[in-house]
């Protein structure tokens, strides 16, 4: 064992989808999964052999059913966190285009929330540093968009 405890580190891809009225997608882990009920970002496990940005592409598709391109996928920030049987390494992307209907194909529901709301959904425990740092970073991608 290392002197991290030895724990496998897993990569997991997630975005902040961003509408044009500065909402967030969040959405809500289905019954039956681990950490079930609790808002997460959309997005999953990066699997062998594939990128953050491919395994991120794949899991919006599967999940809500939406094309997003890899150039639209702004690198923002990342979570770390130490779960008990893995540590969680899980980059965290914006986007704000994305093409095709919005749709929930694994039940879970869906919410378009500001940032500064956040703090009132109950989210996994990685996520919870999310909460005070993204209202500040999506202020500044917003600042450095404008020019676009
Ligand atoms: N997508 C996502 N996963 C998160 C977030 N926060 C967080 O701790 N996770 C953790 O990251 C892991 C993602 O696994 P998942 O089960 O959603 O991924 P997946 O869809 O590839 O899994 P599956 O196909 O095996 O069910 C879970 O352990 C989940 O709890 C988040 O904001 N978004």
């Amino acid at each position: 064992m290392g002197h991290d405890g030895g724990k496998r580190v897993m990569l997991v891809a997630a975005c902040v989808l961003i509408d044009a009225q500065d909402r967030l997608l969040i959405t809500q882990r289905p019954e039956g999964k681990p950490l079930a009920g609790l808002w997460e970002f959309p997005g999953g496990k990066v699997e062998r052999h594939e990128t953050p940005e491919a395994a991120l592409i794949r899991e919006l598709k599967e999940e809500l059913g939406i094309a997003v391109s890899e150039p639209g996928l702004i690198p923002l920030t990342f979570a770390s966190h130490a779960y008990p049987s893995f540590h969680l390494l899980m980059p965290v992307y914006a986007c704000r285009r994305w093409q095709g209907d919005m749709t929930a194909h694994e039940g879970q529901a869906l919410a378009w929330v500001g940032a500064e709301a956040l703090s009132a959904y109950a989210m996994p425990p990685a996520d919870e540093p999310l909460k005070e740092t993204l209202p500040g970073l999506l202020r500044l991608l917003g600042e450095s968009d404008a020019g676009d």
